[in-house]
């Protein structure tokens, strides 16, 4: 340890009984979330002292302000909060930039760092960690996957001692919200609307519906469970928006329904990754969660299975974890390290696959498909075609035996230049009940 490391840590001592200073950057629906926990519960030794925000007048007047102490200061200058006295920042603003420089010089201040900034934490936390680790000061996330569910925390703690090697599960309260309303019925754009309203999106919702929340995700938990760091923009995803209520129906004949489902497998030196919407069958708990539960399965060589679920989206379950972190900082609280390895990624998964056509109806659409099918050699399991649409516009659906989905993507390509398709063949892969995310 270097002097200034040791001068640090004496000062950190001597300050063990004193309060541990707060400044929050973001004041929206989490940071107004964050404040509105600690005024209800008045947490000894940690006191907030600082909010930064742009247009600060604006958060200053909010409702949410109103449970700020009047001891706080308000700024929209970050050297304020960088030049401050505060011993810990809460980052809740999301992107990159320009948070990322900020909160290095944050850290390289003395100051530790409490996030839910999950792109950041995916992208950056490697270098932001180094950091925190040669200041001697702490940088947790708890907050960044899963919200308010403590997955990071339990698979830091209580997890470390397996080898992890899968994971799956629902990460993104939003998608789950639009996908189980639909399920119920509702359309798309008005449940996506209100997962607005309700402050569970990000500030750019496609990073949700697209999938880039999940997959920031996805990389972040990969990360810490089994220690695989990966490249996020080499990992697979596939949006949401392209279900209809139709996938609903034909998912329901095949005892199925649609989530937004991440999974990453370890296979030697690689890792399977992908987010995207698949059919989940109606026996499985990811079938039954609704709204913005997430739910988490990690898969480990000794232990099993182990689930973790709850709120994953929203202002207070989030707020939750993030104070958790905070009071966990202030206590001084270790965590366990392990050596972390880069690891290449594929988008392959084996898989059964729901295949979604619109066509305009003439004879030989299902022979040409299943000539594409055979040719690369998929098996088809089911065809189903419901009564009462009308020819010029008439969707079906195929589903496939087992097999590999860059098999299937290769013979979609060849089915989606056939002149009769009117859209995009939709692929979802198909979950099976010995897929470790039942
Ligand atoms: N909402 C949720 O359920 C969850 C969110 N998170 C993460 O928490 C973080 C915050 O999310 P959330 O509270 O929902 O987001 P909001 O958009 O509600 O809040 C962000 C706040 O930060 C301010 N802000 C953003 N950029 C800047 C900037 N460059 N300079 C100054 N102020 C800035 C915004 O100001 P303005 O109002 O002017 O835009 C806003 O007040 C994100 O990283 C998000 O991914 C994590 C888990 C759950
Ligand atoms: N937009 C995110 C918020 C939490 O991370 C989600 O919907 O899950």
């Amino acid at each position: 340890m270097t002097t200034k490391q040791k001068k640090r840590v004496a000062a950190k001592k001597s300050k063990s009984d004193s309060v541990v200073k707060v400044a929050l950057l973001g004041f929206g629906t989490v940071g107004g979330s964050v404040a509105r926990v600690l005024a209800a519960s008045r947490f000894p030794g940690v006191q907030l002292t600082h909010i930064f925000n742009r247009n600060v007048d604006r958060k200053r007047s909010s409702e949410a302000a109103k449970l700020v102490p009047g001891s706080v200061v308000w700024t929209d200058n970050i050297d304020v909060i960088l030049r401050s006295d505060v011993d810990v920042v809460i980052e809740l603003m999301g992107g990159l930039n320009p948070v990322e420089g900020w909160l290095r010089k944050a850290l390289a201040a003395g100051k530790s760092v409490v996030t839910a900034n999950k792109q950041l934490i995916a992208y950056r936390g490697t270098g932001l960690a180094k950091i925190a680790a040669q200041h001697n000061v702490h940088l947790l996330h708890g907050a960044a996957v899963a919200g308010g569910v403590p997955v990071i925390p339990g698979m830091l703690q209580g997890l470390c001692g397996d080898q992890v090697t899968r994971l799956s599960g629902i990460v993104n309260g939003t998608c789950n919200y639009i996908l189980s309303r639909m399920e119920a019925g509702a359309d798309y754009a008005t449940v996506l609307e209100d997962a607005q309203q309700l402050g569970y999106a990000e500030a750019d919702p496609s990073a949700d519906v697209d999938g880039y929340d999940a997959r920031a995700k996805l990389c972040i938990l990969s990360r810490i469970a089994m220690h695989a760091e990966l490249d996020p923009d080499a990992v697979a995803m596939q949006t949401i928006s392209a279900i209809e209520a139709i996938d609903f129906s034909y998912a329901k004949e095949l005892n199925c329904t649609i989530r937004q489902v991440s999974r990453a497998e370890l296979d030697g030196r690689i890792v399977h990754a992908r987010v995207a919407p698949m059919l989940v069958p109606l026996a499985s708990p990811m079938a039954w969660s609704h709204g913005t539960q997430n739910m988490v399965v990690v898969s480990g060589k000794f232990g099993g299975d182990v689930v973790f679920s709850g709120h994953g989206a929203g202002g207070e379950p989030t707020a939750v974890a993030v104070v958790s972190d905070l009071l966990a900082v202030a206590q001084d609280c270790k965590t366990v390290q392990l050596p972390v390895r880069r690891r290449e990624v594929t988008g392959d998964f084996f898989a059964p696959h729901y295949l979604r056509f619109v066509v305009d109806d003439k004879p030989g659409i299902v022979s040409a498909i299943s000539g594409a099918l055979s040719k690369v050699g998929a098996n088809i399991d089911s065809l189903l075609q419901r009564r009462g649409y009308p020819k010029h516009r008439l969707p079906f659906v195929v589903t496939t035996e087992p097999c590999l989905s860059s098999t299937i993507e290769r013979a979609l390509a060849s089915v989606a230049r056939m002149d009769c398709m009117l859209e995009k063949p939709l692929c979802l892969q198909m979950l099976e009940v010995e897929d470790k995310a039942e």
